[in-house]
């Protein structure tokens, strides 16, 4: 396939980015939804509101209280609450907790100078945990989220043209997945005090084990 310049991607290039988009979309998803559902089974106030939007949800498009429908691209702007519950988890998650840059001139930062051409690693979850960014930062709160964060401060996907180019769809899965699972099931940690290693990604050293549930009424 070919571009508007008659210009097309070569066949290790075309490796290159279905690899990427494996890597890339994968195993940073995953963990999003391990984390969603680790702080919902952490945090019942806020699991009992995801689950009242998401059952009204199920309920207006004629389904049940228990059986979540397959949601559409016209529910998700409705989904308020969940998707402040998908926003604060990507925070508190810092599934990627640094991004790589190369300063392309000399660049002065607070009495540094950081000459033309260094690597900079920029680490992000120092910046989602600030608590002059973020109240409380260590703290599972969605409604943080009725405010938007200060410019710069959340950089959860990255930023500038190398954005994450999956951002919107990470959210989309989040959310969707949180819609079945809120409607049909309840779980429980089985380590709730499990500790947590935070490289490469973070996550709980039992990967967060839990009991699943079905719910019957
Ligand atoms: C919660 C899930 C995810 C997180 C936290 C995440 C985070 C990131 C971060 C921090 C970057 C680097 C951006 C930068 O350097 O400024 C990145 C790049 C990238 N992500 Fe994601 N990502 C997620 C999901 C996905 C998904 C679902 C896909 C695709 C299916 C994806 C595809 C990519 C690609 C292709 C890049 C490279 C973009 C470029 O260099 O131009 N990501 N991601």
């Amino acid at each position: 396939m070919k571009d508007e310049q008659g210009k097309k991607l070569s066949d290790e290039e075309v490796v290159h980015n279905i690899v990427s988009l494996v890597i890339a979309g994968y195993e940073s998803t995953t963990i999003a939804i391990m984390w969603a559902v680790y702080h919902l089974a952490k945090s019942p106030v806020v699991l009992a509101k995801l689950r009242e939007e998401n059952v009204a949800m199920s309920k207006s498009k004629g389904g049940s209280t228990l059986t979540g429908l397959m949601i559409t691209h016209d529910d998700i702007p409705k989904m308020k609450y969940t998707a402040k519950v998908v926003e604060e988890t990507i925070r508190m998650a810092n599934i990627a907790p640094m991004v790589h840059r190369v300063a392309n001139k000399d660049v002065e930062y607070r009495g540094y100078t950081i000459p033309k051409g260094w690597a900079v690693l920029v680490w992000l979850r120092s910046v989602h945990t600030d608590p002059n960014y973020y109240l409380d930062p260590l703290s599972f709160n969605p409604d943080r989220w009725d405010e938007a964060a200060k410019p710069g401060t959340y950089q959860v996907f990255g930023g500038g043209p190398r954005i994450c180019a999956g951002n919107m769809l990470a959210r989309l899965q989040v959310t969707v997945i949180l819609h079945h699972l809120c409607v049909g099931y309840e779980w429980e940690l089985i380590n709730p005090d499990a500790q947590i290693n935070y490289l490469p990604h973070p996550r709980p050293v039992d990967g967060a084990a839990m009991t699943f549930r079905k719910l019957s009424t």
